[in-house]
């Protein structure tokens, strides 16, 4: 039996969604794979819970009772004391900032997996020092989930690319919420706030909904795939067209947002007067990986396109190779949500393990 030691950061809709399948699988997961999946930490933003002996399934009403306020100096204390064999620490937050500690985290022993997008599309600098203190740690980074959720995108691309195969293309609807969000809207009668809430709570947006309707959610997603066909970009590289009203960007607080997002009725309105009855609205991302563009943007397509045909919170992704030239590879199913989100983490804890002995 090989046993996996846990770190999860970030228990919010994704990072409980997980454990909570990690406790429905564990029995399922020691017969078929030989796996002992123990988790020894929780922590949210400022507390933790730790259990080096393992935290039991119910671990909420540890966390409620027993979690600590911490620093991150005693994380990186706890795994240095215990030398817990095959550590993995989980990112299911979506701070800035945690990121930053990945490389602390890689040297005090630790395999990192991401569903948070931050770490990838930081300067060109941080993306390198990370790769290389993996490489001198010998210690894996997987982050299947940054693109499509559950989506198999990245080790697709990844493997298209390491093969040799050359990538000309990729377009496609690359966000969940707005895919929803416009799918909802362009059909019901509905306000925009009141469907942007109704995603919210689906857990298809991003905490701070500003960062799937600026566009950077999406921006994000094109730098992460540049960056896997060795593209050389920062996100500044990429041509985002925001759908945030200048009134409500900027300087507003997420508080102040959520206060007035009815001022978006209006705004979304007349997207929606500008097409016609057979048009829906989709944002679309396109990478053109021969001029290096990347590009975000709002369009208007025939409700019998290819990617006018989506539904719900899918993804639809195009990839143009050499060998698929004219007819793209296409992938395409759900590409949000917390239950899809988890399971493909889920699948990078397994993808993680089979490395390990
Ligand atoms: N919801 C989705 O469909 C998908 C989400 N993701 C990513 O998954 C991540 C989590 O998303 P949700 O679960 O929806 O967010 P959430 O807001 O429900 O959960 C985030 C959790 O992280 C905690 N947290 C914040 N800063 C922290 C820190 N410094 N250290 C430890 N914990 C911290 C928060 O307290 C919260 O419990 C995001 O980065 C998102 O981009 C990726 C693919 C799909
Ligand atoms: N907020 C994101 C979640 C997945 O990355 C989206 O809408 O696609």
């Amino acid at each position: 039996m090989k046993t996996i030691h846990l770190a999860l950061f970030g228990p919010g809709k994704v990072g409980s969604k997980l454990l909570e399948q990690l406790s429905i699988s564990e029995e399922h997961l020691k017969k078929s794979s030989g796996i002992n999946v123990k988790l020894i930490l929780v922590a949210d933003s400022s507390h933790a819970l730790l259990n080096p002996k393992g935290i039991k399934s119910s671990w909420n009403n540890g966390f409620k009772s027993g979690a600590k306020r911490y620093s991150f100096n005693d994380i990186k204390d706890y795994f240095r004391e215990n030398e817990f064999k095959n550590l993995v620490s989980i990112d299911t937050t979506a701070s800035e900032d945690f990121p930053q500690k990945y490389i602390a985290l890689v040297n005090a022993g630790s395999h990192i997996i991401a569903a948070n997008k931050v770490a990838n599309t930081l300067s060109s600098e941080f993306y390198k020092e990370l790769r290389k203190e993996l490489k001198r740690n010998n210690k894996k980074f997987i982050y299947e989930t940054n693109v499509g959720a559950g989506l198999p995108i990245v080790e697709t691309l990844r493997n298209l690319h390491l093969s040799g195969e050359k990538v000309t293309r990729i377009r496609g609807v690359f966000s969940g919420s707005l895919s929803y969000i416009f799918n909802k809207y362009s059909e019901d009668e509905k306000d925009f706030s009141e469907v942007l809430k109704e995603a919210g709570i689906l857990g298809y947006t991003e905490p701070d909904a500003r960062i799937d309707l600026s566009g950077k959610d999406v921006g994000r997603k094109l730098l992460i795939l540049a960056r896997e066909l060795e593209l050389n970009k920062e996100l500044t590289d990429v041509r985002i067209q925001s759908l945030i009203p200048k009134q409500l960007n900027g300087d507003t607080s997420l508080e102040e947002f959520n206060k007035r997002v009815e001022e978006l009725d209006l705004h979304f309105g007349s997207y929606k007067k500008d097409k016609s009855e057979d048009e829906v609205l989709r944002y679309v991302g396109e990478l053109n990986a021969v001029s290096g563009e990347l590009e975000a943007k709002l369009i208007k397509e025939p409700k019998t396109s290819v990617l006018g045909q989506i539904e719900g919170a899918d993804n639809i992704f195009e990839i143009y190779t050499e060998s698929y030239k004219d007819l793209p590879l296409v992938i395409r199913g759900a590409g949000a949500g917390a239950d899809v989100t988890a399971r493909g983490v889920f699948g990078d804890i397994l993808k993680i393990s089979e490395r390990l002995n």
